[in-house]
């Protein structure tokens, strides 16, 4: 599995989703998220590589609360394992204005309450001001997922930069049972909601309406844009052990992510949906409790700027969820967000603590999102004041943000955005592989053609084959034209009257013609054939040999119409030798009775003159009489 193996390359739909609509709330094309991916990457990479959004708190020990998995096995490999920060002090790169405070911090700790070293020094990233928002705010119910584990007993640290979510090998029956169980998580108890399709109609934003109503599908969607998005960074960081290196694997991402225009669509869908998020906390950023670190603000904002500038508010129209003012509608809210809450509950059953921690961060991040999309007025309204301030705690749900649930926002924006560039990376890679693969064909094609021609290799066995097919065609066919031809002559010449009598002459003449080995072409014939050999096919090839064909068919033609000829000359000068035969046998034949005559008119003319009667004897009459040949 180490390199990547050749591919069936049929064109499969991620090289053409450019121009479409990615649908379901999500009004932009791919091309236009690929757009802003490009632009944005560079600042958020910058983002992530911040101290605040490097480490993140978290509960690794935490029980399976739906299943017993006390038993299953644990990937125990090394790429499964989680690095944690056992000692403060091993971090000693430090931004200066981060290191004072944690001194100062670290001074205060022994008076101040009985909070572990480690919790004093990443509260100090966030600020001592804002720790009392943070503590107090446990108890808020608009959440998505549980967000109290940042104040775990059990929880560590870890710094995201140092344990990366690559590939793993983490996989097999447990990771299935896993995804299986997320994805039932997707059933509502309100399936359709059918005033918010008529609504979300009216207003044209969707263009796909099936059986699922708009809630069940943007559940759905987010679900398999995180499964997606897993499996093409495990694609795009695949250890190959004969490298021994993290490469992209094409062809893992293909099976997984490239063949499924589907999956590809979800990613881009979370995609816009975390964009809208942003957008949205961008609008009350003077709420947010990033305390003490205005590079920290400022790096936000600038991102938040470039999208407000570089995208649409069109990115996720999240309005469209949830309309009706009604107790469904309420209810439909509460399960969307319960069911969420399981999912964030499942990632404590994955038996590989990288991908569990990778995978909690995400759906931190989605729940994170989730909650600004859902719980903030829409930006349109925000833009134009449009809002009912009392309606909304911009205070409790912006300013109540935790420090985890910001880290993972910003962490999940960013492996949704290394995603988005890495299928582009995969469609760079592919299309090379693709051209690759047709010039190689074509060139062994060319090769193999050029090769027969020119020195008889055995590379071009293919192409003999063809030709011997081609040359067997030929002469079949001219030997039953000539079958048929002799077949008629003979019928005609009435030397046999039915076709068993025939059959024996047909199969000697048969053997007369000849009927492998083609005739060696001319040198033309051969000069025309090189020259096309690029694009050598058997019809051609066919075509060439036409030429030949008919030559050759014309000189065995030839030699049967000078075989017929002679047999014409020698029929008939057998028939003048048998004349002749017969004329000398019959002379024998007749001898006797011609001496017999001959005596008997020598005798009687004796007699005649004996008896003196000489006027009785006419020599001429006697000579016409018997010299003249009656054959
Ligand atoms: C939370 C979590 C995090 C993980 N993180 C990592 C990691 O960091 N590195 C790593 O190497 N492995 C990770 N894994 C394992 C990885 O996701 C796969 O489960 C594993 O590689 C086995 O893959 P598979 O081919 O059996 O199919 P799986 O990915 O397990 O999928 C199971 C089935 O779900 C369906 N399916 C697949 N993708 C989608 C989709 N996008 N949308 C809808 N349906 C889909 C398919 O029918 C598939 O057969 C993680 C697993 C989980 C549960």
């Amino acid at each position: 599995q180490g390199s990547t193996p050749a591919l069936g390359f049929t064109k499969p739909d991620f090289c053409s989703l450019d121009s479409k609509i990615i649908d379901d709330g999500c009004d932009l094309t791919f091309d236009s998220i690929n757009q802003i991916n490009s632009l944005i990457r560079p600042y958020l990479i910058d983002l992530i590589e911040q101290d605040y959004f490097k480490y993140f708190k978290i509960d690794l020990s935490k029980n399976c609360p739906f299943w017993d998995n006390e038993n299953d096995k644990k990937c125990a490999s090394q790429n499964c394992v989680v690095d944690i920060i056992e000692d403060i002090n091993e971090i000693s790169n430090l931004p200066f204005y981060l290191k004072n405070e944690l001194i100062t911090n670290l001074s205060k700790l022994d008076s101040k309450n009985n909070l572990n070293q480690e919790d004093q020094f990443l509260d100090k990233l966030i600020g001592e001001d804002c720790q009392k928002k943070k503590y107090d705010s446990y108890l808020f119910s608009k959440d998505y997922c549980d967000t109290n584990e940042e104040s775990s007993l059990n929880s560590v640290y870890v710094n995201l930069q140092d344990n990366p979510e690559r590939f793993s090998g983490y996989g097999g029956p447990q990771s299935n049972q896993i995804w299986t169980s997320i994805y039932l998580e997707n059933c509502f108890t309100k399936e359709v909601s059918s005033e918010n399709e008529h609504l979300a109609n009216n207003l044209n934003f969707m263009s796909r309406i099936d059986d699922q109503c708009l809630e069940k599908r943007v559940f759905y969607r987010i679900i398999s844009g995180l499964h997606a998005s897993i499996a093409t960074h495990l694609s795009n960081e695949y250890y190959n052990p004969l490298a021994q290196n993290w490469e992209p694997n094409l062809q893992l991402f293909m099976q997984r992510v490239g063949y499924f225009p589907d999956r590809l669509s979800n990613i881009y869908f979370n995609y816009a949906l975390i964009v809208k998020s942003i957008l949205k906390l961008s609008k009350f950023s003077d709420h947010l409790n990033i305390c003490n670190s205005k590079v920290i603000q400022d790096k936000i904002n600038k991102i938040a700027d470039l999208l407000t500038n570089n995208s649409s508010i069109d990115i996720f129209h999240e309005q469209l969820l949830f309309l009706e003012d009604s107790y469904e509608s309420i209810y439909l809210k509460q399960e969307f967000k319960s069911k969420f809450r399981n999912i964030t509950e499942i990632m404590d059953c994955v038996g590989c603590e990288r991908c569990k921690m990778w995978g909690k961060i995400q759906t931190l991040g989605y729940g994170t999102a989730l909650k600004l999309l859902f719980e903030l007025p829409s930006l349109n309204d925000i833009d134009n004041n449009n809002y009912n301030i009392d309606d909304y705690d911009i205070d409790e749900i912006i300013g109540n943000l935790k420090r985890n649930e910001l880290v993972a926002l910003i962490n999940t924006f960013d492996r949704i955005s290394k995603s988005v560039q890495s299928i582009n990376n995969f469609r760079i890679i592919y299309e090379l592989e693709h051209q690759q693969q047709i010039q190689n064909t074509n060139s062994s094609l060319s090769d193999q053609f050029e090769t027969h021609l020119v020195s008889n290799d055995s590379l071009s066995v293919n192409i003999e084959e063809a030709k011997n097919e081609i040359h067997n065609d030929i002469n079949q066919d001219i030997n039953q034209d000539i079958k048929d031809e002799m077949k008629d002559e003979i019928k005609d010449e009435n030397l046999a009257e039915t076709d068993v009598g025939i059959q024996p002459k047909i199969d000697k003449l048969d053997q007369k013609i000849p009927k492998d080995k083609p005739q060696p072409e001319s040198n033309e014939l051969r000069e025309e054939i090189r020259k096309s050999n690029r694009d050598f096919s058997k019809n051609q090839f066919k075509e060439l040999y036409e030429t030949g064909k008919n030559r050759k068919y014309q000189s065995i033609k030839n030699k049967n119409t000078i075989h017929k000829e002679f047999k014409e000359s020698l029929n008939e000068v057998l028939l003048e030798f048998s004349a002749a035969f017969r004329f000398i046998l019959k002379s024998y034949v007749d001898f006797p009775s011609t001496m017999w005559k001959l005596t008997i008119w020598k005798m009687r003319e004796l007699w005649n003159t004996f008896i003196g009667r000489e006027e009785f004897y006419d020599s001429e009459a006697y000579k016409a009489e018997l010299f003249d040949l009656n054959v």
